[in-house]
């Protein structure tokens, strides 16, 4: 949905609601806004849908209006959490019920304690305390049923919530995620580093490594071997990978590293390790045959700067990175 000026959204909005009175289409947020489309009239298959749906049922029922709201109006992203947001409101509605059903019956036990002493306070007859013990049982049994009902709708709701975290988790994992090597993306590595800036006493490496000439591999050997050499890297990356480390895919033939501890001298030296090694690695075929004989990266290399963003340190390791490039390529600069 585009936003509107206030005067556009009021002017469709005045449109807009003659025809849900008209209609007696009752004022939720979902018939809101497939309302305000309709008379907006930027989708014409969501009014073609309402109108035919209008024709045979004579009005539009609220579960069409939620699903062509959800269809036309939310983007994939934004409905995924919706569903979830949906869950989430039929738990606590869930628990609101049986709190409020708990709680009567406490009232009830409380009333029954009541009772229980006004008998108690004048009682001069077995008849009296006999009155008393049925109270109190009956009004104990009662409250230790519904205790019961109580204690396990809370363990389903706690079963569904920790479902639902785990969805959750599971979703924003994925969102930090490059699909080719699993590695984090770019999202994910500026994630991390905006969790560890504000601890790192100017100890917090980044390292950029870009593959050199990925776009003549390419063109020489095939896309897919292209790509087979990103993989490969990674998992070199990954063997080759500190203690605390975090290795990231950025796009392309770039990668990232974010060494914790380790001054600006380290970072290089490991950079260094690295692409050496790297040169001495080959990319063979199936069938064990030579595509690339020796790797070559370029190497920018950054640590962090006071309260610096991550988004500054990653541009500086990109700088340091385009130096090494220019400088000749394979190689790790740091200026
Ligand atoms: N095989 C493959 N290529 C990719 C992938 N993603 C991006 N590329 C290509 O990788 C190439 C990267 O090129 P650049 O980084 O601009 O330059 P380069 O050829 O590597 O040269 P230098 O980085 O300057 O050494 C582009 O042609 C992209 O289309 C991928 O997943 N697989």
């Amino acid at each position: 949905m585009h936003p509107d000026s206030p005067r556009q959204a009021n002017a469709l909005l005045y449109k807009a609601v003659p025809l849900m009175r008209k209609m007696d289409i009752a004022p939720t947020p979902y018939n809101y806004g497939i309302w305000y489309e309709y008379v907006r009239q930027t989708s014409p298959k969501l009014n073609q849908l309402m109108d035919s749906t209008i024709g045979r049922l004579g009005s539009l029922p609220s579960f069409i209006s939620k699903e062509l709201f959800h269809q036309f109006l939310v983007a994939e992203e934004a409905r995924y959490n919706s569903d979830h947001k949906d869950r989430l409101e039929e738990l606590v509605n869930s628990v609101s019920t049986s709190t409020y059903t708990m709680t009567e019956s406490l009232q009830e036990l409380g009333s029954v304690i009541e009772k229980s002493r006004r008998v108690l306070s004048r009682a001069d007859r077995q008849q009296h305390l006999e009155k008393v013990v049925r109270y109190l049982d009956q009004g104990t049994k009662k409250a230790l049923e519904e205790a019961e009902y109580f204690s396990t709708s809370l363990h389903k709701v706690n079963e569904e919530v920790l479902q639902l975290k785990a969805e959750l988790d599971e979703m924003k994992n994925n969102v930090d995620l490059d699909p080719l090597t699993q590695l984090l993306n770019q999202k994910g590595l500026e994630r991390q580093l905006y969790s560890l800036i504000p601890s790192s006493e100017d100890d917090l490496s980044l390292l950029i490594l870009d593959i050199d000439y990925l776009k003549e591999i390419n063109h020489k050997n095939g896309r897919r071997a292209g790509t087979a050499l990103i993989c490969h890297i990674s998992r070199i990356l990954h063997s080759k990978k500190l203690e605390n480390a975090t290795i990231a895919r950025l796009n392309g033939g770039t990668f990232a590293i974010v060494l914790h501890e380790a001054t600006l001298d380290y970072a290089i030296e490991y950079a260094e390790i690295l692409r050496t090694h790297l040169n001495k690695q080959r990319l063979k075929n199936r069938s064990g045959e030579g595509i690339i004989d020796k790797i070559c990266v370029s190497v920018g290399v950054a640590t962090v700067i006071g309260q610096e963003t991550p988004a500054n340190l990653i541009a500086r390791a990109s700088g340091y990175l385009d130096n090494a490039k220019r400088q000749g390529r394979n190689r790790t600069a740091s200026r």
